[in-house]
């Protein structure tokens, strides 16, 4: 069963075409990067999900719960930080994580709580009141509120934004471990690097319309264009090497660049067979590596005008 499963959803506001005939496939335990540009119909997608907003047309489901008739279910199972999480201000953060966790009847809630404030950094702000919390501690302190009922999915709009780098990295290891732990994690972000660092699959869209849905991998080297591209650091790679490497079979060509070599192959394996040919040539090889093209690149190559898939 996916996790979230999407069938022609549609969200019209009058003549505006929030959401067009999405459809969205979440497989079980992966963490899917959702991405688009501003006002592409992220947050009207997850409010669909969440059973927040009906759609106008199509249907949605989270673990073949329908999103419709469904979402006291959904909610149970399903861990939500919206993009400005909200709080009462003048409890603490145990206490609000006290109250959120009443509503919905998580079990042995003083344990859990510990729990939570030290998995996303507060243990030591937990008595304060989330008035005087920044904007990361409240980030910090809605993913625990997201996990208090043990969710089997995590939906995160933007869960960074606005973070320091260590707030970032704390958020994407908690999602790591998640991960590690069996939890789906949809993941709305516009920072594209992390998308990357910690995405398995992306899905993209525009102006309403599903454009990329692909693994990262697969996605990132077909916005390459042609080829894979292998990089090899060699200090003295002479002309000789050069010609060496452009004749060994699959590979497309041999450029220089900027004090790298950039290989065209048919296959990333090929980067064994090179590395080999240019050792027993003498040739000191101090780095070969796949060269992927970044996140960044490839969105922005397929948000341009245009590039619409399917
Ligand atoms: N309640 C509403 N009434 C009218 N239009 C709306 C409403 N909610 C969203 N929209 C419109 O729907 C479109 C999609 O908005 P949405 O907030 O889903 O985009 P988003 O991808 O989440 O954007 P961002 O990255 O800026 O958060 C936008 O044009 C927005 O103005």
């Amino acid at each position: 069963m996916n996790a979230i499963e999407t069938h022609g959803l549609t969200k019209d506001y009058g003549n505006l075409v929030a959401v067009k005939d999405l459809d969205l496939t979440v497989k079980p335990g992966i963490v899917y990067g959702f991405l688009g540009p501003n006002g592409a119909g992220k947050s009207t997608t997850i409010n669909m999900l969440m059973g927040f907003i009906r759609p106008t047309a199509g249907s949605a489901s989270i673990m073949g719960l329908d999103a419709k008739t469904q979402h006291l279910e959904i909610k149970k199972i399903t861990g939500y930080l919206p993009e400005r999480p909200a709080f009462y201000d003048d409890l603490s953060g145990r206490g609000n994580l006290e109250y959120f966790g009443r509503l919905i009847g998580v079990e042995e809630l003083d344990g859990r709580i510990v729990e939570l404030l030290k998995t996303v950094g507060l243990e030591g702000r937990g008595n304060d009141r989330v008035g005087t919390y920044s904007h990361g501690m409240r980030q910090r302190l809605g993913i625990a509120v997201a996990l208090l009922g043990s969710p089997k999915l995590l939906i995160l709009d933007e869960p960074t934004t606005g973070l320091d780098p260590q707030g970032s990295h704390d958020i994407r290891e908690v999602i790591k471990k998640l991960k590690s732990e069996n939890v789906t994690i949809f993941l709305s972000s516009h920072i594209l690097h992390e998308v990357q660092d910690i995405s398995d699959v992306v899905g993209i869209v525009k102006k309403g319309r599903l454009i990329v849905e692909r693994p990262i991998e697969e996605f990132l080297r077909s916005t390459e264009g042609n080829m894979p591209v292998i990089e090899i650091m060699a200090p003295r790679f002479e002309d000789a090497h050069l010609d060496l490497v452009k004749k060994i079979k699959g590979v497309g060509g041999v450029t220089r660049n900027n004090g790298f070599i950039d290989v065209t192959v048919e296959s990333p394996a090929l980067a064994e067979d090179i590395n080999i040919a240019l050792v027993n040539a003498g040739c000191r090889v101090r780095g070969i590596r796949e060269k992927m093209p970044t996140l960044e690149d490839a969105f922005l190559k397929v948000t341009a005008e245009g590039n619409v898939e399917g």
